[in-house]
């Protein structure tokens, strides 16, 4: 059961407090500005932790506490493992057919192993690192050139660098889409992108299809879906079907690869999900596999650079963390080599920095949004069947009954387990927790582990990057950020050869 607006009122039930200011057909949606979850932190100040409001004609629940938190992904994680999705986006994943986005239950199950024991498994996230160390390679020779080019320090666009190395990190798991990074010839530095022509032509059917998703007035007004005012259906569903048309070229591209008798024991993800269809083709259709690659790679990208990114904008404001992290890495990695998978255990001080980065700015500040598949209470407040439930990570995370000084980026608090029993939760809890986690983890170590073990980092015209953050499905930061840097001289020798 999906989308259940309809919830019993009674007056026996003790609701949690709602804002006034909730007007006809929009409920509370005029009061809900952009960055969606700062409104939704202002509003619990006011109005307490767990708090209802309502979106149009959808119900939804707001948990702001380390505790409801908790609870809702301890003693009534089943009952909200449903997720709410809006119409924008069950057009978008095959009807929330999805792992993302499919309701709690068999099909979601299966989906689940597969990703936990499959896909992104502990042993398959191991066999990565050589493709993930290949392309980090890569975007560090790029910004050496830059460098080199520039006769001195380079401003470069670190976001776009960053979104380019996780799209294609994650393309070629899922379709071994090119040869490594490595391997590229001198003519591919001639146009100014590491991305593999797949990587390249995923995102072009992806940017068509983003301004359309969650577009709050269409999503939340069915009105306006009825009669589809501004052709949003019409305009995402032609979007969507170029991305599903690119997606099963890919399937058809590693079926022929998988006849022809390739593919090895490093499969893609692609081959490991049509040998399943071997077995079993009523349920490994090509549709699900479209939907689940499109789900991993729409869920891993922006998640992973957003978080690398937010971090660089951290150290360049903080340089005398960078230099600590610059001093660790060296000491455990040293100049002759680029910093890999295998050294991450050793890098206590970079792990405590990425922690600090993901409590600071927690790339999905609003988990995605689940929904109660029967009446529970959380923090004492009955909450019908049907409510979207939003927990704010990002407000819980900044919480200062919690945490000191809680706006500030302190790695140290992270040191030693200082943190451990606190309630930090980037990658959500409970079932339907984050099953990218130590990709994730992986990909983002060894690419801000690298940039920082390579360069010396500067804020163009020596400003303070701007920590504005905006909206979007993930936390993306308001302003794009741009850095400049130089080859550490230390690192002269091994970037010349790279
Ligand atoms: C820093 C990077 C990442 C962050 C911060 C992050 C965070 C999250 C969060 C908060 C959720 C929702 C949890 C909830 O519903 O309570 C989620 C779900 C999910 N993530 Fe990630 N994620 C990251 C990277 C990845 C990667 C690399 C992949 C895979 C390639 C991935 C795949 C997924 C999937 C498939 C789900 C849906 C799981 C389900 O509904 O059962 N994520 N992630």
């Amino acid at each position: 059961r999906r989308n259940g607006s309809k919830t019993r009122s009674s007056s026996l039930r003790r609701l949690p407090p709602s804002p006034p200011g909730a007007v006809p057909f929009l409920g509370h949606l005029h009061l809900i500005k952009k960055p969606f979850h700062g409104t939704l932190s202002r509003l619990a100040e006011r109005h307490g932790p767990v708090l209802s409001l309502r979106l149009g004609s959808r119900a939804a629940v707001v948990v702001t506490s380390p505790a409801c938190a908790r609870e809702c992904f301890t003693e009534h994680d089943v009952t909200f493992a449903n997720r709410s999705l809006l119409p924008s986006q069950m057009l978008v994943t095959f009807d929330g057919a999805a792992l993302g986005t499919a309701s709690y239950g068999p099909h979601w199950r299966n989906l689940r192993r597969i990703a936990v024991v499959q896909l992104l498994s502990a042993r398959r996230v191991g066999a990565m690192s050589g493709a993930i160390c290949a392309e980090v390679r890569a975007m560090v020779r790029r910004l050496h050139r830059a460098a080199a080019a520039a006769g001195g320090p380079a401003r470069v666009e670190l976001k776009r660098r960053l979104f380019e190395l996780s799209l294609t990190v994650l393309m070629g798991a899922v379709a071994q889409t090119k040869a490594a990074a490595a391997a590229r010839t001198e003519s591919d530095d001639a146009d100014d992108t590491d991305m593999s022509p797949e990587a390249q032509e995923f995102k072009r059917v992806i940017d068509e299809v983003f301004p359309y998703v969650s577009s709050v007035l269409w999503d939340y007004l069915p009105l306006l879906r009825w009669f589809d005012v501004f052709r949003v259906r019409s305009k995402i569903m032609a979007a969507v079907s170029r991305r599903d048309a690119f997606l099963r070229s890919l399937i058809e591209a590693e079926r022929r690869r998988m006849d022809d008798g390739g593919g090895g024991d490093n499969k893609s993800m692609i081959a490991v999900l049509l040998t399943l269809q071997k077995q079993e083709p009523e349920v490994y259709t090509d549709t699900m596999i479209t939907a689940f690659c499109s789900n991993l790679l729409g869920a891993g990208t922006e998640t992973t650079s957003t978080t690398v990114e937010w971090a660089m904008s951290l150290l360049l404001n903080n340089p005398g963390t960078l230099e600590k992290a610059q001093a660790e890495i060296d000491a455990a990695v040293g100049h002759s080599r680029l910093i890999n998978a295998d050294d991450l255990p050793r890098l206590g001080y970079l792990r405590c920095i990425i922690a600090e980065t993901l409590r600071l700015y927690p790339a999905a500040p609003l988990l995605l949004p689940h929904e109660s598949a029967a009446d529970c209470k959380v923090g004492g407040y009955d909450i019908p069947r049907g409510t979207a439930l939003l927990v704010n990570v990002y407000a819980i995370h900044r919480d200062p009954a919690v945490w000191e000084h809680p706006d500030k980026f302190v790695p140290e608090r992270f040191a030693g387990g200082k943190a451990e029993g606190l309630f930090v939760a980037p990658f959500g809890m409970g079932r339907r927790k984050c099953p990218g986690e130590a990709l994730a983890l992986q990909t983002v170590g060894v690419a801000l582990g690298s940039l920082i073990q390579c360069f010396h980092w500067g804020r163009p015209d020596g400003v303070e990057v701007d920590m504005g953050e905006g909206s979007g499905l993930t936390m993306p930061k308001a302003v794009p950020l741009e850095a400049v840097c130089s080859p550490r001289e230390i690192m002269h020798g091994l970037l010349d050869k790279l």
